[in-house]
Formats: structure tokens, C-alpha cells, sequence
């Protein structure tokens, strides 16, 4: 009745966010555009200490683990409990698909599976991660401030068209080399080797079903990520709705 809405990529119309919501959001997302920015600058010290080694990728994944290990399960919690609470009008399946995904991949299979940790794949799938984070989040910070930044708006949904295709395929090698070393008993925890006799060995069959699901689930993801450029990209609708 009468009420001020706006409306947005999403195509949800919503009211303005009040001044506590608008606190947290500019918080939340500009604490993650750091701590992605962190990774990233990790991973270019690292190649600065490195290259022209053509080992260098093998310290990848100790440069970076820390801050990936700690804030990725948080960002988890609180990435779906924002779109599940309505706080951001995300979707709460390709939110929850998304950040699990990630989790997955540092918890479940880097910290579990050695030997995966010092091969060229963990850059693979870091790298892409880190480009569209430090990007999309200040994207948010601006929108939620209702700042106009044309770059960001660009590059928030331009960037994932080669960014996402890069990190999918560099996850999904990732679990396809860290099936042979699972399979080989190769599965530690804190440092010590799981018995694989026991009920690990079901683990190896959790990583392939994974793996085979990542390219249903990964396909819709990149076809809303289409959608939502268009929205937000596209010519403006001359329909007043
Ligand atoms: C053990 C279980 C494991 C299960 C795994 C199952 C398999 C899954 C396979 C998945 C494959 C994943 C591959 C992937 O990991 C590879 C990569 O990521 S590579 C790097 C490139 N990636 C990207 O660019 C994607 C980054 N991620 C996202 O964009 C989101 O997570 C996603 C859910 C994909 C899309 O986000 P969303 O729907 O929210 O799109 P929008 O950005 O357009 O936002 C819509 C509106 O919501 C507002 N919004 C969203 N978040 C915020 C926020 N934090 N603060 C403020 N506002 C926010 C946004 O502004 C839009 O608002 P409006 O409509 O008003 O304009």
C-alpha cells in the first residue's frame, strides 16, 4: 500500500533495507572482498617467491589454506542464512550448491587427500575463486550503498563467463586426481592416515558420485548467472512494471 520498493537484478521487489540490515550487508561483504583479496595476495607473493620455478605451484596450497580453512565454512553459514532469511534476494539452492561446493574442496578434499596439495590443480580452482570474489563483493558494497559503479556492475557479471568454466574444470581435475591417491589409502586426518578398510573406503565413492554430480549441478548455476547478466546488462525494459 503505497510502499517504497526497488527493483532490482534479482526481478524481486523489495522494500529499501533499513539502516541495521544495510550496517551488516557493508560489513559482511566488505570483510569478504578483503579476505578474498588476502588469498589472492598470498597466492602473487608466493609466485613472486617462486617463479620462474616450474615447481612453483607446489607451495600453492600451503600459501593460501589458513584464511581459505577458516573463513570459507563461516561464509557458508552465513551466505545461505542471508538468502534463506530473505536479507539478499539470492536464490537459497545455487547459494547453498555454491558455497558447500567450495567447502568441499578445501575441507574434503585438499585437507584430507596430501598428496592432491602440491599439484598445479588446487591453483586452478584458487585463482578463479579469488578474480570473481574480489569483484562480486564490491559490487555488493556499492549496491547495498546504492553507488553506481559501472566497472564493478561489469565485471561482476562478465568476469564468471570465463572464471566459472575455469574453476568447475579445475575442481573437478582436482577430485579426479584425488581419487587414484584415496583409493591408494592416501586419505589423512590431522596427519594420520585413515584406514581405508574401514569405513573410509566408502569416502572414494562419496568424491565420484560428487564429481559426476558436479556437472548437472554446475550447468544451471552458470545458466542463472546468464540470466541474472542480462538483467542486470541488458538494454533497459521501455515497460514500466
Ligand atoms: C558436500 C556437498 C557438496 C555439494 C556440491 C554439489 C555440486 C555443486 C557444483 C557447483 C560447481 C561450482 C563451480 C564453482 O565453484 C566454480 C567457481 O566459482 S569459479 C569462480 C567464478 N564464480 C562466480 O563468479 C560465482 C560466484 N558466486 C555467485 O555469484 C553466487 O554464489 C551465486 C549463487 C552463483 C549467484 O549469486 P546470486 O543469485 O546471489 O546473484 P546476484 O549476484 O545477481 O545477486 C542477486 C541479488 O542479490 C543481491 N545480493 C546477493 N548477495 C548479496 C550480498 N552479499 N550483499 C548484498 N546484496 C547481495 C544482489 O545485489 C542482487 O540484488 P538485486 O536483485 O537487488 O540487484
Amino acid at each position: 500500500m503505497g510502499k517504497k520498493t526497488t527493483k532490482q537484478v534479482s526481478g524481486k521487489a523489495r522494500p529499501p533495507l533499513g539502516p541495521i540490515v544495510r550496517s551488516w550487508l557493508v560489513f559482511y561483504n566488505a570483510a569478504s572482498a578483503v579476505g578474498w583479496a588476502y588469498v589472492l595476495f598470498l597466492f602473487v607473493r608466493h609466485l613472486l617467491y617462486t617463479l620462474p620455478s616450474p615447481t612453483w605451484y607446489e607451495g600453492v596450497y600451503g600459501a593460501v589454506k589458513d584464511p581459505l580453512k577458516a573463513f570459507l565454512p563461516l561464509s557458508l553459514i552465513l551466505e545461505v542464512l542471508h538468502a534463506a532469511t530473505g536479507l539478499v534476494p539470492s536464490g537459497v539452492v545455487p547459494t547453498a550448491l555454491q558455497m558447500s561446493a567450495r567447502v568441499f574442496m578445501v575441507w574434503g578434499v585438499a585437507h584430507l587427500v596430501p598428496k592432491i596439495q602440491t599439484t598445479v590443480y588446487i591453483s586452478l580452482f584458487v585463482v578463479p575463486w579469488c578474480v570473481a570474489e574480489v569483484t562480486r563483493y564490491p559490487y555488493y558494497v556499492t549496491a547495498v550503498l546504492g553507488i553506481k559503479s559501472e566497472v564493478l556492475l561489469w565485471c561482476r557479471y562478465t568476469l564468471f563467463i570465463v572464471l566459472y568454466p575455469l574453476g568447475m574444470f579445475g575442481e573437478a581435475l582436482t577430485m579426479y586426481a584425488a581419487l587414484g591417491h584415496i583409493k591408494e589409502g592416501g586419505l589423512h586426518l590431522a596427519g594420520i592416515p585413515l584406514n581405508l578398510q574401514g569405513a573410509f573406503q566408502y569416502y572414494y565413492y562419496f568424491v565420484l558420485v560428487l564429481l559426476l554430480a558436479w556437472m548437472p549441478c554446475w550447468w544451471p548455476i552458470y545458466m542463472h548467472m546468464f540470466r541474472q547478466r542480462k538483467k542486470a546488462l541488458g538494454k533497459p525494459s521501455t515497460k514500466d512494471e
